[in-house]
């Protein structure tokens, strides 16, 4: 049953039964209203609790049923109406999560009860929509304006104590929430409800309403670039005040229709479920998440307190992993524990606004000079700079030191992790995790797997990960792995357009206004121009070790282009410098100013090599770029370094400030359509076959050949392709 009805004395509890987060889906909204028409009829009844088993409330709506006619049985706002008007007293028992339409159904109750850990929240505008089972309308009733659009646009979970203080909930408890709302219930059973129906009650308002609903329209606009999702919540939230309930709930019915139209919120829930997938790894040997057993991490290591490394250990203390922390002398071990017992700091001011005590949460963090104390360590993850041969020779101290069972990881963002790992004794326990900075607030965790590598080490890799609250996916070994490997055809193609014409604040705006966070020059200057430069000093691209008579703007036959280069020759490495691609206030500053300096240098380097400027559309720049890295994405796929789109996407969503709202960079090729797609490519490359990048993968022709599948059928394709090859 997807809901189940039992007595306590004269209190009826309904309780949500639908594993496993308890989702309202069209079944459990017929069982709720069933159970629910019982109890009311029930003369022994003269109160209602509203609860969700195994210790969830209800996650809301169910996602999956968005794109099938389910969702018209019974809607949730029906529902949410029948159990306000109810004459007999409804109090939620909040365990776990309340979140989207099981905040709603909450917010009909007339009563709410939460367990201090539990959380609440209107997520939805996360997957594209908006609360639209009367969300919009009742919260604001309850708490408010300028509360209620704080807690819908951000769609954050709300912990319990701070729902209290916001209004939402009125009564937190430590233990047992059912209990506690059975309770209550009985205390007010025949009181006056009246003012407990939230849609009867008028939204309090003043005369700035508008002129801070219409700011509140504009600061959305700029935060969250194109998403339509947040700009909706608020038109609905505008939609409450002093206006009766049904004209809101109206309202908000036209915006969910509108932002469906949209395709926003499908790419958005393709990236929601994309999230959940990549944990159901699978390995080319048949291994999977689900067949192998990861191993605890009770104890771990970092060695090196970089940046890197400071959020790595602060993210598993976090997660309550006690950690040692190593460093290679004393001024940097007492730098990096200041770091870390900072951020450790703020943590703990976070947990006690939560009414949680800190030190049952957070593991403490041991700081030592000391190889020999890592010798009880379940896990340690290195974390010095990128250089080979540095963790090589630190790999061989582990080799040493550990115990034989210890699960060795390094933390590279594209180093091979074969090399590193044959230095010990145990290549199968030593694997890649790739966090991204800042570690403890960063969401992606690429694990990287060695040739060697066990499967076990992959289970307790990904499970370390979700423990650290992560989305980890699973990619193969290859020179920049997943992520950075893509970057570097998208900035070639950006660098060969400033040569053609274009400046970098033109080729970044059109990728800014795309929704990317940061075009591909801040983001350069953001990371530090020098760290490509030394690359490609190592690899003979640029410097001394490139053959007398070589054309400046080619490599090995292909076009390559200079011009980063020319800057990191003359000191412009970007943020860190003051001067990059762009100019800032200081070394470090932040805002970026186009430089004449730049495009004075960009006319003379036109001059000198005879390029004709011929400044790119904003769509060309847009599709030469993207397509570049939609390209690599299909060639990733090819080389069985990631398993599926859905990998890639769930990498660029949440590492490298692609718009969640366009799927990711693979699902945004499945809309354009794969056939645009290769034409493309195809004239491009016919244009520039020096550009090998841009010549269309064989995956690609082929998804075209068989009709371009959706994007749900790529996977098997590639399975297919994969075990020809
Ligand atoms: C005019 C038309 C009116 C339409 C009205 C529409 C109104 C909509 C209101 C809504 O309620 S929309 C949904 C809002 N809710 C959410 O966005 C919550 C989403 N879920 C989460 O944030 C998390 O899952 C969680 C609840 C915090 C639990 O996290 P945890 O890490 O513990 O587990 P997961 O791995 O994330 O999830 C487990 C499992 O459950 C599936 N799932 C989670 N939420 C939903 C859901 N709302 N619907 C369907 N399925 C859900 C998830 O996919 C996992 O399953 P899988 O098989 O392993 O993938």
């Amino acid at each position: 049953m997807a809901a189940t009805r039992s007595l306590s004395h004269t209190v009826a509890v309904i309780t949500i039964n639908y594993p496993p987060v308890n989702a309202l889906s069209s079944p459990v909204r017929h069982a709720l209203i069933k159970e629910f028409g019982e109890a009311t009829k029930d003369p022994s009844v003269k109160a209602i609790v509203l609860a969700g088993a195994n210790g969830k409330f209800s996650a809301g709506a169910d996602i999956r049923e968005f794109s099938t006619s389910a969702l018209k049985t019974i809607s949730l706002e029906d529902m949410n109406e029948t159990i306000e008007a109810s004459r007999k007293p409804v109090v939620a028992a909040i365990e776990g999560v309340a979140l989207g339409g099981g905040l709603e159904l909450a917010l009909a109750c007339h009563y709410r009860v939460a367990n201090v850990q539990s959380r609440v929240g209107l997520p939805e505008v996360l997957i594209g929509i908006l609360p639209a089972a009367g969300g919009t309308q009742r919260l604001p009733r309850l708490i408010g304006v300028p509360a209620a659009l704080d807690v819908i646009i951000r769609g954050r979970h709300v912990p319990a104590t701070e729902a209290l203080q916001l209004g939402i909930i009125d009564e937190v408890v430590q233990g047992n929430a059912v209990n506690a709302a059975i309770l209550l219930a009985r205390k007010v059973i025949g009181s006056n409800l009246d003012k407990r129906r939230l849609s009867t009650n008028y939204v309090p308002s003043n005369p700035n309403m508008e002129s801070f609903l219409d700011t509140a329209v504009e600061k959305a606009k700029k935060q969250f670039r194109g998403a339509q999702a947040p700009i909706a919540c608020i038109e609905a939230v505008r939609a409450s005040v002093q206006k009766p309930y049904k004209h809101g709930i109206e309202k908000e019915r036209q915006l969910f229709t509108s932002l469906w139209a949209t395709g926003q919120p499908q790419a958005q829930q393709y990236a929601f479920f994309s999230e959940r997938n990549v944990a159901k790894w699978t390995h080319p040997s048949g291994g999977r998440w689900d067949t192998v057993t990861p191993k605890p991490v009770r104890t771990a290591a970092v060695i090196g307190l970089g940046t890197m490394g400071r959020g790595i250990a602060t993210s598993l203390a976090k997660a309550n992993i006690p950690v040692i922390a190593l460093e290679q002398d004393a001024q940097q071990l007492e730098i990096g524990k200041k770091a870390v017992n900072g951020l450790l700091e703020r943590e703990a001011e976070k947990l006690l606004k939560q009414g949680l005590a800190p030190g049952t949460v957070l593991a403490p963090v041991h700081f030592t000079l000391h190889f020999a104390e890592l010798r009880d360590v379940d896990l340690v993850i290195e974390a010095v700079y990128e250089n080979t041969e540095l963790k090589k020779e630190i790999f061989r101290k582990l080799k040493s030191v550990c115990k034989p069972d210890a699960f060795l990881c390094t933390n590279t963002s594209g180093l091979n992790i074969d090399e590193i790992a044959a230095v010990t004794n145990h290549p199968d326990l030593v694997i890649g995790t790739h966090f991204f900075s800042p570690a403890n607030i960063m969401r992606l965790l690429e694990v990287v797997r060695g040739q060697q590598t066990s499967l076990t080490t992959i289970a307790t890799a990904m499970t370390l990960g979700k423990t650290l609250g992560k989305v980890s996916v699973l990619v193969g070994n290859c020179p920049l792995f997943v992520g950075n490997r893509l970057l570097g055809p998208y900035v070639d193609q950006a660098n060969y357009l400033l040569e053609e014409g274009c400046y970098p604040e033109d080729v970044d705006k059109v990728l800014e206004d795309f929704g990317i966070t940061m075009g591909p020059f801040r983001m350069m200057d953001l990371a530090g121009l020098d760290v490509g430069w030394r690359a490609r000093t190592e690899k003979g691209l640029t410097g001394n070790k490139v053959l007398h008579g070589t054309p400046a703007r080619q490599r090995l036959g292909n076009r390559y282009s200079p011009l980063p280069d020319m800057l990191c020759e003359l000191g412009r490495f970007g943020q860190k410098t003051g001067k990059g691609w762009y100019l800032y206030d200081k070394p470090g500053g932040r805002i970026a100013h186009p430089d004449p300096w730049v495009k004075d240098v960009l006319h003379k380097y036109r001059n000198t090599h005879h390029i004709k400027q011929r400044p790119a559309s904003p769509e060309v720049i847009l599709e030469r770029c993207v397509y570049a890295l939609i390209n690599e994405g299909f060639r990733v796929l090819e080389d069985g370094i990631a398993s599926g789109p859905e990998d890639i996407d769930v990498i660029y969503n949440n590492g490298y400030g692609w718009p969640k709202y366009r799927g990711g960079i693979m699902y945004y090729a499945s809309t354009v359509g794969l056939g645009k797609v290769l034409d493309v490519l195809e004239k491009y490359h016919k244009e520039h076959p020096d550009v090998p990048s841009m010549k269309p993968a064989f995956l690609l022709k082929k998804l075209v050949a068989v009709g371009e599948p959706p994007i749900k059928e790529w996977r098997t394709q590639v399975g297919n392709l994969v075990h020809k090859l």
